[in-house]
Parts: C-alpha cells; sequence; structure tokens
C-alpha cells in the first residue's frame, strides 16, 4: 500500500524508496508502449488526459484511439507524449514535449509511486500526501547537506541547503517563495525548512555564527 511505513524500520527508517527511482522502476519504465508519431493526449472529462494512439488525420482532426475508443479530436486538442526516458522525470524543465498533459501525467506518476517532490526548473512542486513519509528525518538531512541539487533527488531540503549555503557564501539575507492553494502543504513544508535549518546550522563547525545568520533569514 503507499505510504505505508513498516514498524520494524525503527526511528530513522531508509528514506530511498520514498526519493529515489528504483532500479526495477527505470525497467519497467522502459518498456512502456510507445511510438514516436502515433502516441498522443487526448482531454478527458474524468482523468484530464487519456494517452491514446493516432490511427489517421484528416486535415485538421485527427482520429484517436484511446482506452478502447475512437474518436477525432481537432489537432490543436492532441499533445505529443514524451519518450519513455522521460518517466519519473525528476526535472520537468528537460521534458520534450511540456505540454499540461505531460507535465500533469509526469507529477501523477511520481506522485502514486510516492515520490512527492519533483523539480519544473528553479520551482520545486510538493504534491501532498496527506500521509507521514519518512522523507525528513535527520537521515535525509544528511543526505542533503552540502549537496548539489543535481546531485540527489528532488527534495524540499536540497532547495533549502542552497538558500543556506548562498547565505553563508555570500554573506547575504535570502528568501524562498512558498505558495499553493488551501491545503497544499505550504505550513507543513516551511515548518520542514525551518527544521532543516535548525539542524544543519547546529551540526556546523561554528554554530553561534551560523545560528545567528539563520535567524536573520527570512521566510515569506
Ligand atoms: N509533506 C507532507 N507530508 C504529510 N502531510 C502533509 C504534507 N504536507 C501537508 N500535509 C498535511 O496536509 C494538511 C494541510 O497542510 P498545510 O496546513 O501545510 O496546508 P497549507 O497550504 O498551509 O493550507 P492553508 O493555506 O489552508 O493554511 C495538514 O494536515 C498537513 O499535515
Amino acid at each position: 500500500m503507499p505510504g505505508h511505513v513498516k514498524k520494524s524500520e525503527g526511528p530513522d527508517p531508509d528514506p530511498a524508496e520514498f526519493l529515489f527511482i528504483s532500479l526495477e522502476m527505470k525497467l519497467k519504465d522502459q518498456t512502456k508502449p510507445y511510438d514516436a508519431k502515433k502516441s498522443c493526449w487526448v482531454p478527458d472529462p474524468q482523468e484530464g488526459f487519456l494517452e491514446g494512439m493516432i490511427q489517421g488525420t484528416k486535415g485538421d482532426l485527427v482520429t484517436v484511439m484511446a482506452n478502447g475508443e475512437t474518436k477525432n479530436w481537432k489537432k490543436d486538442q492532441v499533445g505529443q507524449v514524451n519518450p519513455p526516458k522521460y518517466e519519473k522525470c525528476e526535472d520537468m524543465s528537460n521534458l520534450t514535449y511540456l505540454n499540461d498533459a505531460s507535465v500533469l501525467y509526469n507529477l501523477k506518476t511520481r506522485y502514486v509511486n510516492r515520490l512527492i517532490y519533483t523539480y519544473s526548473g528553479l520551482f520545486c512542486i510538493a504534491i501532498n500526501p496527506y500521509k507521514r513519509y519518512p522523507i525528513y528525518t535527520n537521515r535525509t538531512v544528511k543526505i542533503y547537506q552540502g549537496k548539489r541539487r543535481n546531485e540527489v533527488p528532488p527534495h524540499l531540503f536540497a532547495i533549502a541547503d542552497g538558500a543556506y549555503m548562498n547565505m553563508l557564501q555570500c554573506n547575504e539575507n535570502q528568501s524562498m517563495l512558498i505558495t499553493g492553494e488551501s491545503g497544499a502543504g505550504k505550513t507543513e513544508n516551511t515548518k520542514k525548512v525551518l527544521s532543516y535549518f535548525a539542524c544543519v546550522g547546529a551540526t556546523t563547525k561554528k554554530p553561534g555564527d551560523e545560528q545567528k545568520k539563520v535567524k536573520r533569514s527570512e521566510i515569506y
């Protein structure tokens, strides 16, 4: 069951499966049926978008078979699908096709596989799991502390660490914009950023110095 954390894992369980795409998952993703010319997205009132196969085109109309049904769509309603190498992509700015369907699909497939953080360029998108995943533990802090963003999987801690390092290196105040609709997880994520700062501030060589600096940085 997604999000189920075994009690036997102890107080600081391994967060790896909630952060990294497993080799098994990667191999499975590569076997996904895909045709560079025919695979496409079409709108769907329930799912948002459905993946289908183009059967033919006539003028402005495209015939698509999706979910066992064949329908005609206007060309501009049909979106292109990214090749399987982009499945569960960590930074969506790398996607070949950046249409709504592809973005939604990428976020959804990551979310159902318990990967709640995804980058979109400089932004880090968080999907509220409404479940407690062990991804804010001391063990997780150690994964992100002092690492470059491209060395580790997407996480709020990578953004927080970037801000912390910039503050120390440039000696300038930093700000983070945390935005989203009601219930998206702004408060929760803000708290996690603060606890990350408390943790790294307390474990660096000159705690007095850096803790003072952290107090000066503001979160909007
Ligand atoms: N990453 C997360 N893991 C587990 N639970 C989460 C996470 N993010 C949010 N939640 C839970 O979802 C609920 C809503 O989150 P939160 O209060 O942070 O939303 P918000 O964006 O601040 O909402 P509002 O704008 O209404 O104040 C809370 O019960 C919170 O514990």
